[in-house]
This record gives structure tokens, C-alpha cells and sequence, in this order.
């Protein structure tokens, strides 16, 4: 019974089915208990045969679910009901809607690739522009971001803009993303504000983050802003998924700016010198100077003065953008950048899902406590309890690998 079993996990999904059937009318012939069984085998053997299938690129749009077919066709077709709808799939945590969301998006880079292809690798000018825009809270944000987003979609483009929230996992407050901030650009129609999620850990908003990233550029989007707080690891995530990494400033030194890690203002393409207006204007042409100098031997970097009330400097703003973007499609940097992203993304997926399954092992849910007190009372060392509990996890899959 077990080989016939082992074989349909081979069989793959199409095969499944008629098993199924087989298995049904042969109840009676197998006794219940073996007919039990077969039925849970083959239950898993249909789920991985569908994950597999998921994943390769034979999947056809046939193989979604009716409804998700037509969010698909609506997202292609611009459609923010389906825009919003997609990325709600993307981020759900059940198991049979990540599965979907997975084929979701499997089908639109497949329609990309075939379509728009410079979307996809960012290859040539004129294609879709990922900006990360980082900030102390009060930088400004949210009234650079609208009057910034608002003259891109005068000029004819479609802008989306998505928040990655460092707060919302662990304190269920929001710091971003939340439309009233942004209330004009909310209203207009080329423009598309996502909220931050309210839940999960950083890595796993984040994950979403990235993938909405590619269902707004399907959708049509081809300015995508993605925000975050410049207060905690988020934003060396968000600068390792779009093109050019900016990080907004107020006009103030010392305590304000504390929160901001030099590494980050490294490695900011842009800073951009927000409240240049009024009282402010020789404070921040003073911090611009600092900067300056701060980046002068580093390549391609910029430091620019905006107000985002008077709007003054948001042309210049955009200008160095598109030079930057122009600089880098010519050498195929642009097009570089979005595979080697993508190959960072695969491993922090690895590392998320190996954790999610590492910590949810019964074996080690019962020992962690234990070893956490250990090591809290200096009994035994950090690396040894990680040590015994990864061995313990290795023996577990060796065992299971044997039966
Ligand atoms: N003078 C001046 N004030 C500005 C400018 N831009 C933003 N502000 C003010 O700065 C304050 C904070 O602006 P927000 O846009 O809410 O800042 P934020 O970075 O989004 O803040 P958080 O939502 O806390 O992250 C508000 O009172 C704005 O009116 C500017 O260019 N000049």
C-alpha cells in the first residue's frame, strides 16, 4: 500500500483525482482503516502535486480559482477594486490563499515576461521606477510624498504608493500608510495609497511589500514609491527592493537626526533636505552643506532642498531621479540590480519559512523554553542551546526521512 502511495505522490495533480475515485470504490476491498489511510496519502499527494504545479511555468490562468481569475484580468486591466483585492491575497496568511497568491503571482511576472518585459527587469527607459522613500517621523513624509506623487500624475503618470510600517508587528499602532495623511492624492485617480498591513513580524510585511511592488506594475502603475520610517532595520529591506533609495531630512541636526544610521545615509542615492522655506531655509542649506561633504567620494549620490509645501525643488527632485534612472538603464545596472534583488529576496524567503518552521516544530516548542531559561541564567551558553536545539531539529528530519 505504501509504494502505491509513494507512486501517486509522484503521479502529480492531474493523476489525483481518478485515484481518489479509485480509492473511494475500493473501500470496501482495502477495510477502513488502510482506505483512511490511502485517502490522507493521496490528499497530501494532491497538495503537493498543486504546490509544485503552482510553481511551474506550465500553470495557465485556468488554474486559479474563478474568482481570482477575474481579479487577474481586472488587475491587468488596470483596476484599483482589483489592485487592492490582489494585494489583500498576497498578504493573507492562510494556507490555501497564500497558495493561490502564489500562482497569482506567478501568472502575472509569466504576462509581464511576456508582455512588458522591461516592467519586470527594469531594462529600458520609459519602464516602471521603484523609490524608497526613508524619514525620522515628522520629516515630512507624507506632505512630500502628496505634493511630489501629485505633480508625477500631472504629468501623466500612475503613481502607487506603499508603506512598510516597522510599528505595525509588534505594537499594532500604525506610523504609516494610513490615506489620511496623503488626502489629495488619495482622491486622485491615477494614484493608488496602500495602507501599511496590521500584522506580522517586519520580515514578513516586508515579503508582502515586494510582491505588491509587482501587481502595481501590472496594474499599471509605473511610479512606485515605497515608504517606510527611517527609525529601525526596515529600511534596509525596503533600499534592497526598488531602484533609488531616498531618505528625507528635516532641517535640524544633532538629537533629531540621531535615529538615522550612518550606514543608511550611505547607502541613500538622494537625500533630499526637506522644510526649505521661511525661518528654515539657512538651517537646511547648512545640513545640505554637512551632507555634502559627508558623500562626496561616493558615487552617485545627491543632496537636494525641498519645501514640500511651496514645492519648490520637487522638479529638481524628479530630474536627478530620472538622470539616475537613465544613468543606470544605459549600463544595465537598472536591470542588474532588480535580478540580484531578486535572488536576496529568495534567501530572506528561505530564512523566513525555515524559521517559521524551525520554531513551530512540537520537538522544539517543547524545549525552547526550557533552554531560553538556561541560557538566561547563564547555565548554558546561547551558541550550545542553538546548537542542541538544531541538532535535535536535524535528527527529527533525518528520522522522518528513514520512515
Ligand atoms: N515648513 C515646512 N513644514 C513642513 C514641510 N513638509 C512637512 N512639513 C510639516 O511637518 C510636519 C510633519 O509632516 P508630515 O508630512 O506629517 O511628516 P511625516 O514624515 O509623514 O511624519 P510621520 O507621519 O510622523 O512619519 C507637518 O506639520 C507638516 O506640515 C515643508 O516643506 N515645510
Amino acid at each position: 500500500m505504501d509504494n502505491l502511495m509513494g507512486a501517486l505522490v509522484k503521479l502529480g495533480a492531474d493523476m489525483v483525482p481518478k485515484y481518489e475515485m479509485w480509492c473511494l470504490c475500493s473501500k470496501s476491498a482495502l477495510g477502513h482503516k488502510a482506505w483512511r489511510r490511502s485517502l490522507f496519502h493521496i490528499r497530501l499527494a494532491s497538495n503537493k502535486a498543486e504546490t509544485i504545479r503552482g510553481l511551474t511555468k506550465d500553470l495557465r490562468v485556468q488554474d486559479l480559482l474563478p474568482q481570482t481569475e477575474k481579479l487577474y484580468r481586472d488587475l491587468l486591466q488596470g483596476q484599483r477594486y482589483a489592485l487592492a483585492r490582489c494585494i489583500t491575497l498576497v498578504e493573507s496568511s492562510n494556507r490555501q490563499k497564500a497558495l493561490e497568491a502564489r500562482k497569482l503571482l506567478t501568472l502575472v511576472e509569466k504576462h509581464m515576461r511576456q508582455e512588458r518585459p522591461g516592467d519586470l527587469r527594469g531594462q529600458s527607459q520609459g519602464t516602471t521606477f521603484r523609490i524608497g522613500l526613508s524619514g525620522p517621523p515628522g520629516a515630512g513624509k507624507s506632505t512630500f510624498i502628496e505634493n511630489f506623487g501629485r505633480s508625477l500624475t500631472a504629468e501623466g503618470h500612475r503613481v502607487a504608493v506603499l508603506a512598510v510600517d516597522p510599528s505595525s508587528g509588534t505594537t499594532g499602532g500604525s506610523l504609516l500608510g494610513d490615506k489620511t495623511r496623503m488626502p489629495e492624492l488619495t482622491r486622485d485617480l491615477n494614484a493608488y495609497i496602500r495602507p501599511s498591513p496590521n500584522r506580522g513580524h517586519l520580515g514578513g510585511v516586508t515579503r508582502t511589500t515586494n510582491e505588491a511592488i509587482v501587481l502595481c506594475e501590472a496594474s499599471g502603475y509605473d511610479i512606485i514609491i515605497v515608504e517606510t520610517v527611517g527609525v529601525g532595520q526596515s529600511e534596509y529591506l525596503v533600499s534592497d527592493m526598488v531602484d533609488m533609495f531616498c531618505l528625507l531630512i528635516p532641517p535640524a541636526g544633532g538629537d533629531e537626526l540621531q535615529g538615522i544610521k550612518r550606514g543608511i545615509v550611505e547607502q541613500s542615492d538622494l537625500i533630499i533636505v526637506n522644510k526649505c522655506d521661511g525661518d528654515l531655509v539657512a538651517p537646511a542649506r547648512r545640513i545640505k552643506g554637512e551632507y555634502t561633504s559627508a558623500l562626496k567620494f561616493m558615487r552617485r549620490k545627491h543632496v537636494k532642498l525641498v519645501s514640500s509645501i511651496t514645492r519648490e525643488g520637487l522638479p529638481d527632485v524628479w530630474e536627478v531621479m530620472m538622470k539616475f534612472k537613465e544613468l543606470m538603464s544605459e549600463h544595465d545596472e537598472l536591470e542588474l540590480k532588480r535580478a540580484k534583488q531578486r535572488q536576496k529576496w529568495m534567501w530572506n524567503y528561505i530564512n523566513d519559512r525555515l524559521l517559521e518552521i524551525f520554531v513551530s516544530h512540537p520537538a522544539i516548542k517543547n524545549r525552547t523554553n526550557h533552554l531560553e531559561d538556561k541560557v538566561a541564567n547563564f547555565e548554558i551558553s546561547p551558541g550550545t542551546a542553538a546548537d542542541l536545539l538544531i541538532e535535535r531539529f536535524v535528527q527529527i528530519d533525518e528520522k522522518n526521512a528513514k520512515s
